[in-house]
């Protein structure tokens, strides 16, 4: 049995427009109240997670800024194995050089941000990524399809999941991930079952165990249907 389920959010438990799915919600309350562990893991802020965890009815158990910090229960220590500085000197060059093409790059969430730079996707990824590599820059850029993320080399959710499972006794094999975003790719592969909803890109379906048949909260609940079919028999 899968003893505890991590999962992102943003494009996983909502919809294309982040809107949070009522069906993922309580499905996430049927595998609680049945003991199984929820871990919600995002390119999102702490302050942002605790209010989805208190609401949704998770212990608080979290990974977020993709990997950058992450924290068992709500009065858990809070671990920050990323680096924010590195994030923050590629970011200088970055804005430098899309204000040279007329483009401000807008930030978000910085001052809740303890790990990453996150910021708005108005520029294409790729010439970002082209900027990371010409100049060098000692950071990898995440595409989550909701944001564009800057983290430190050698953090993602995969690291950190494998983090928090020591923290909680288990063994990553002994979880299941779910996500839908190339900052998911890591964690899909180090979970015992990795799982991609129907929207993830190539690459993130790749690094799946198995891919839903429906996208964003419907495939969520597909999945948990599938994993754990006696909790979810009628
Ligand atoms: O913060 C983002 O950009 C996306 O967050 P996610 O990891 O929950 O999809
Ligand atoms: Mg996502």
């Amino acid at each position: 049995m899968l003893k505890a389920l991590v999962t992102d959010v943003d494009g996983t438990i909502t919809d294309r427009r982040r809107r949070i799915s009522t069906a993922a919600i309580e499905a996430v309350r049927t595998l609680v109240d049945a003991g199984i562990e929820v871990v919600l893991a995002s390119g999102n802020t702490v302050c942002f997670m605790d209010g989805l965890c208190k609401m949704v009815g998770t212990d608080g158990t979290i990974i977020g800024e993709n990997g950058g910090v992450y924290r068992r229960g709500f009065s858990g220590t809070l671990h920050i194995p990323g680096d924010k500085k590195p994030c923050l000197e590629a970011f200088e060059v970055l804005k430098d050089y899309f204000a040279g093409k007329g483009i401000e790059l807008e930030l978000y969430s910085a001052q809740y941000r303890f790990a990453d730079v996150a910021f708005a996707r108005n520029i294409n990824p790729d010439e970002v990524r082209m900027v990371i590599h010409d100049r060098h820059l000692p950071v990898r850029l995440l595409d989550t399809g909701f944001a564009i993320h800057l983290q430190a080399l050698g953090i993602n959710k995969g690291t950190a999941l494998r983090e928090i499972a020591g923290e909680m006794g288990l063994h990553p094999a002994e979880m299941m991930a779910i996500g839908d975003s190339e900052n998911d790719i890591e964690m899909l592969e180090v979970a015992g079952i990795g799982v991609a909803v129907r929207n993830a890109p190539t690459a993130t379906r790749r690094a799946a165990d198995w891919v839903t048949g429906s996208a964003y909260g419907d495939g969520f609940l597909e999945a948990v249907k599938k994993y754990y079919p006696d909790l979810f028999s009628r």
